[in-house]
């Protein structure tokens, strides 16, 4: 019997990992996927055309990156509902619009017109048949030093050069944002109570209480 088995996971489950920069969720998205035998969904990185430029002026390309964010998200979405559920997902919709695209408005960064036009097409994207709450929204948290080491060891030149500030002000909208949060049920996890790296078991550990919230939920749901 697998895990997701011995768990009673059902195999069309969406489960979400969202979290501040670095924090470790696609770390976690491989690796929950991996031994729950789920597809997985990342954010483009590599080929994101606006990202490098983003960070270098975040005025000049605020709008066009979370349009960019806002559109990938949607074709995934749509990609999950058409395999019909089975996923892991490395960061939520929901990040791009109540943790970042805020962020850039309120920080006078975005215009109000564009931060309307966004938030009205997301709107209208959220209300397609395509799109599904998840079932479960892991949220991994841990102390500002030790997410902070793990951008920098992680290396990205981007986020090397960006001012400590921008991470410490997301920490905080992030910590903010996810005791509002309420489209779906969340399991928090600290970053010290596991290790993927080292110790196996520490994932069974987590794939138990997915089963525990998911079957509680659909209890709850009947
Ligand atoms: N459980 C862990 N223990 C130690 N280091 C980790 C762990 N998870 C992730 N990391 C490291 O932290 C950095 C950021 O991880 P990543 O999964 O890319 O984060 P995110 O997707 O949240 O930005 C990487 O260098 C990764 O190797
Ligand atoms: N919606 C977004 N707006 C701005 N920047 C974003 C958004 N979503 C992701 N990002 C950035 C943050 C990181 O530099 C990379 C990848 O995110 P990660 O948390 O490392 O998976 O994209």
């Amino acid at each position: 019997m697998n895990l997701r088995e011995k768990y009673n996971i059902p195999n069309n489950a969406v489960i979400t990992i969202a979290g501040t920069v670095g924090v470790g969720k696609s770390t976690m998205t491989k690796s929950l996927a991996k031994a729950l035998n789920f597809r997985t969904s990342f954010e483009k990185v590599d080929t994101n055309p606006y990202l490098d430029k983003y960070y270098k002026d975040f005025k000049k390309w605020s709008f066009h990156l979370q349009i960019y964010f806002l559109a990938e998200r949607f074709k995934e979405a749509k990609r999950i509902f058409e395999y019909g559920g089975g996923f892991v997902q490395d960061r939520s919709i929901y990040e791009d619009t109540g943790i970042f695209a805020r962020m850039q408005y309120e920080k006078g960064n975005m215009t109000k017109e564009d931060y309307e036009t966004y938030t009205s097409l997301f709107d209208a994207m959220v209300m397609t048949p395509f799109f599904h709450h998840p079932d479960l929204l892991i949220y991994l948290e841990g102390s500002f030093e030790d997410i902070l080491a793990r951008i920098k060891e992680r290396g990205r030149p981007m986020e090397q050069e960006t001012p400590v500030e921008y991470w410490q002000e997301m920490y905080e909208r992030y910590t903010n944002w996810i005791n509002n949060f309420q489209e779906c049920p969340i399991l928090r996890i600290n970053i010290n109570d596991y290790d993927l790296y080292k110790d196996e078991s520490s994932l069974e550990e987590i794939i138990s209480k997915i089963g525990y919230i998911l079957n509680e939920s659909k209890a709850y749901k009947k």
